[in-house]
C-alpha cells in the first residue's frame, strides 16, 4: 500500500456511502459522518505513520562515530602528499561543533526509544474485579440487549443479549454481565426504567463499564428449525420480559430457533430471514403454559397474544352446507348413481382405468357437512383426539430432499368443497396417467355388475372394514347410505410403490393420517379466487351435488365456497406446504404441476420425525 493508501481507501469509502445516502440506505448516514469526523481522519494518518515506522524503523548505521572521525582524522596526517579533498576534510573533522554533532550522534544511537511501562505496583489486592470498558455506537437499532434488577442485591445484570443485536455483534457484553456505570453514571440502585431512560437520551456513543460474568455458559447448541403450528404477537403478551424484542409470527411461518438457553423465551429468526438479529419468542413449554391458561380461564375469550387452535366443533364449520339438500328418492338415486357410475367407468383414459374419482365417496363428506356431523367422516388414526398435532405449538422441521430412488411423496389436495379440488386432481391424472395416480377406495356396497375388485374400488364386507378401521389403515373414511367408504394407507402404497406419483383429496381431519413418515403428504391448498372471479371462470361449470344431476352455480354458492375456504385456511394453514389460487383452470393446471414437480425434486421444509422416526411415528 503505499504512503496514503489508506487515506484514498477511506476517501473512495466516504464517496460510497455518500452515494447509498442518496440512495437512502438505513445507516448510511451514520457511517458517513463518522468516516468524515476529523478525529477519524488524523486517527488513521497517525495510524499510517505508525504503520510506516513498523514497517522500516530508523536504524543508526554505527554507534561509535567520533571514534571513526578521530580514527580518519590520524590516517590523513600520516599521508606524505595529501590531495587537496583529504586536506580540506581533515579541516572539517577538526571543527569543534562537528565533533560535539559526532558525539551526541553516537549517544543518540546507542539509546533504546522502546515505550518503558513503569512496573506494576506490588500491593495490588488479589479480589479485585476485572472492569470492562464497552462503547458501542447507537444507530437507529436497538441495542439488542435487556437487564435485570437483582431484587436482594439492587444490583443490575445483563440479563439477556439478542442474537445478531448490537450488543452481540460487539462481542462484548454477555447475558450474566454486572452493569456498573452507564455513560459515567453509576446504576447501582437504579430502576431498571431509569436506566433505559438514560440509554434513550444518550446520543451516538453509550459507554457501559461492567464487571464481565465469570462463568459464561458455553453456546453449543445445534441450528434448530421449527413450524409455527400457532399465531403469536409479543405486543399483546403481558409476560414476555420485553415485548420491544419480541417476535411475532403466524401460523405456518418456519422459525430458526438460534438460543434455547432459557426454557421459557427462546431466540429465533423468521425464515427467509432478512434481518441479523433476533427475536423472542415463547418457548413450547411457555406457549403451552399460555394455551392451557386460556382453555381453563378464558373458555370463550382467547388470549390476544395467540389465537387459540382448532376444536373439532370449529373444523366442523368448515365445510360448506348446501341448505337445498333434498333427500332422494333412494331407488332412484341408486340408479342415478348406477348412471353416473357408469358414466365415471368411461373415465377411462388411454387405455388407463382413472379410480378415486367415486360420486358416493365425495357425497360422503357433504352428506356430514350437511346432516352436521351423524354420519362420520373421519380421520382414524386417533379416534378420541384427532388434534394431537395442533396441540404443539411448535413442530421441528428440517429441510429434506427426496432421495432420486425413494418412493414418490403422496399429494393431498384438499379445498373447500366445489372449489375444483377434483377437477385438478382428475386433469392431472390425465395429462399423463403414466405417472399420476388415484388410490384405489375401498367399501362395503356390492359390487354392480360392470365392475371389478382393485379397479372401481376394493369390495370388502363390513367385518373386514371395520378390522381395518381397528387397525387404522384408512386415510378417511365415511358412511353413505348404509356403506362404509374409505381411502386406505395401503392403497395409497400400493400407487407409490408402483413407481407413480399418488393424488388425493383429503378433508382437514385427514391431514395427520397423511403427514406421516410413510407417506411424506406434500399438502396442496386449493384455495377460491375472488367471488367476481369465480362467477366469471365457472360459467357452464357444473357443481357436484345430491340430486341426481349436477347444476350450474349459483351465487350462494360462490360465497359458501369462499367462506369454508377462509375458515380452513385460517384453522389449517399451517399445514399447507403449497396454495393454488383456482381461478383459470388452465393456469391452475400449470402451477399444479410444477408444485408437484417441485415436491419430488426440491428440498422441502419437513416433520423432523418423518426424517428421524421417533417410536412413536
Ligand atoms: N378453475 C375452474 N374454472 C372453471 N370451472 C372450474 C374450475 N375449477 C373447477 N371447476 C368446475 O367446478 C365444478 C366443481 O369442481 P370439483 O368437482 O372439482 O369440485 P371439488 O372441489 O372437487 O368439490 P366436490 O368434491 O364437492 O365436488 C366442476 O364442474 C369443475 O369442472
Amino acid at each position: 500500500m503505499s504512503d496514503d493508501g489508506l487515506m484514498q481507501i477511506l476517501a473512495t469509502v466516504v464517496e460510497e456511502v455518500k452515494s447509498s445516502i442518496n440512495r437512502d440506505i438505513n445507516g448510511a448516514e451514520l457511517l458517513y459522518t463518522l468516516l468524515n469526523a476529523p478525529w477519524l481522519q488524523c486517527l488513521l494518518k497517525v495510524y499510517e505513520c505508525l504503520q510506516r515506522y513498523l514497517r522500516s524503523p530508523p536504524r543508526p548505521c554505527m554507534t561509535c562515530a567520533s571514534g571513526l572521525s578521530v580514527q580518519i582524522m590520524t590516517d590523513l596526517k600520516s599521508v606524505s602528499k595529501p590531495s587537496p579533498e583529504a586536506v580540506e576534510l581533515f579541516s572539517l573533522l577538526k571543527e569543534p561543533h562537528l565533533q560535539a554533532l559526532l558525539l551526541t550522534h553516537d549517544a543518540v544511537a546507542v539509546k533504546d526509544y522502546e515505550p518503558i511501562l513503569p512496573p506494576l505496583p506490588d500491593d495490588l489486592p488479589d479480589d479485585e474485579e476485572a472492569m470492562r470498558i464497552v462503547c458501542l455506537v447507537k444507530n437507529n437499532q436497538p441495542l439488542g440487549a435487556t437487564i435485570r434488577r437483582d431484587e436482594v442485591t439492587g444490583e443490575i445484570y445483563v440479563a439477556r443479549v439478542i442474537h445478531g443485536g448490537l450488543a452481540d455483534r460487539s462481542g462484548l457484553l454477555h447475558a450474566g454481565d454486572r452493569l456498573v456505570e452507564v455513560n459515567g453514571c453509576p446504576v447501582f440502585g437504579l430502576e431498571p426504567e431509569q436506566i433505559i431512560q438514560i440509554l434513550a437520551n444518550s446520543q451516538g456513543t453509550v459507554l457501559f463499564k461492567v464487571v464481565p460474568i465469570t462463568d459464561r455458559p458455553v453456546n453449543n447448541q445445534t441450528m434448530l428449525y421449527m413450524r409455527a403450528m400457532a399465531d403469536y404477537c409479543p405486543l399483546q403478551d403481558p409476560a414476555i420480559p420485553c415485548a420491544d424484542a419480541g417476535m411475532a409470527f403466524r401460523r405456518g411461518d418456519i422459525l430458526e430457533i438460534v438460543d434455547q438457553t432459557d426454557a421459557l423465551w427462546w431466540q429465533a429468526k423468521k425464515l427467509p430471514s432478512t434481518s441479523a438479529c433476533a427475536g423472542l419468542i415463547p418457548s413450547t413449554s411457555m406457549l403451552k403454559r399460555k394455551q392451557r391458561e386460556v382453555w381453563w380461564s378464558q373458555p370463550y375469550q382467547p388470549h390476544t397474544c395467540i389465537k387459540t387452535l382448532s376444536t373439532v366443533d370449529e373444523e366442523e364449520d368448515i365445510i360448506a352446507i348446501d341448505d337445498k339438500f333434498v333427500e332422494p328418492d333412494e331407488e332412484a338415486f341408486e340408479s342415478e348413481e348406477l348412471k353416473e357410475e357408469e358414466n365415471e367407468f368411461s373415465t377411462n383414459f388411454e387405455g388407463i382405468f382413472i379410480p378415486g374419482f367415486r360420486r358416493s365417496l365425495r357425497l360422503c363428506r357433504r352428506r356430514k357437512a350437511q346432516n352436521g356431523g351423524p354420519v362420520q367422516f373421519c380421520s382414524p388414526r386417533c379416534p378420541s383426539s384427532c388434534y394431537s398435532a395442533l396441540a404443539n405449538p411448535y413442530e421441528e422441521v428440517v429441510r429434506h430432499q427426496r432421495h432420486p430412488e425413494h418412493p414418490y411423496r403422496l399429494i393431498a389436495l384438499m379445498g373447500p368443497s366445489g372449489v375444483g379440488v377434483n377437477e385438478l386432481r382428475r386433469r392431472l391424472i390425465e395429462i399423463n396417467p403414466k405417472a399420476y395416480q388415484g388410490p384405489v377406495p375401498h367399501t362395503t356396497r356390492p359390487p354392480k355388475s360392470f365392475e371389478e375388485s382393485g379397479r372401481e374400488y376394493h369390495f370388502i364386507n363390513r367385518e373386514q372394514f371395520e378390522n381395518m378401521l381397528y387397525h387404522h389403515r384408512f386415510v378417511e373414511y365415511g358412511e353413505y347410505r348404509g356403506h362404509l367408504y374409505g381411502t386406505s394407507v395401503d392403497a395409497v402404497k400400493d400407487v407409490l410403490k408402483s413407481g407413480k406419483i399418488c393424488i388425493i383429496d383429503i378433508e382437514p381431519q385427514a391431514i395427520e393420517s397423511v403427514r406421516t413418515h410413510e407417506l411424506k403428504a406434500y399438502i396442496i391448498y386449493v384455495k377460491p379466487p375472488p367471488i367476481e372471479e369465480m362467477r366469471q371462470t365457472r360459467i357452464g361449470s357444473l357443481l357436484l351435488t345430491n340430486y341426481y344431476v349436477n347444476r350450474p352455480f349459483k351465487d350462494e354458492d360462490f360465497q359458501e365456497i369462499e367462506d369454508a375456504g377462509r375458515k380452513m385456511e385460517a384453522l389449517y394453514c399451517q399445514f399447507f406446504d403449497h396454495v393454488i389460487v383456482n381461478d383459470g383452470l388452465q393456469a391452475s393446471c400449470v402451477h399444479l404441476l410444477t408444485a408437484v414437480r417441485r415436491a419430488q425434486d426440491e428440498p422441502q421444509w419437513v416433520p423432523a420425525a418423518w426424517i428421524r422416526p421417533t417410536q412413536q411415528s
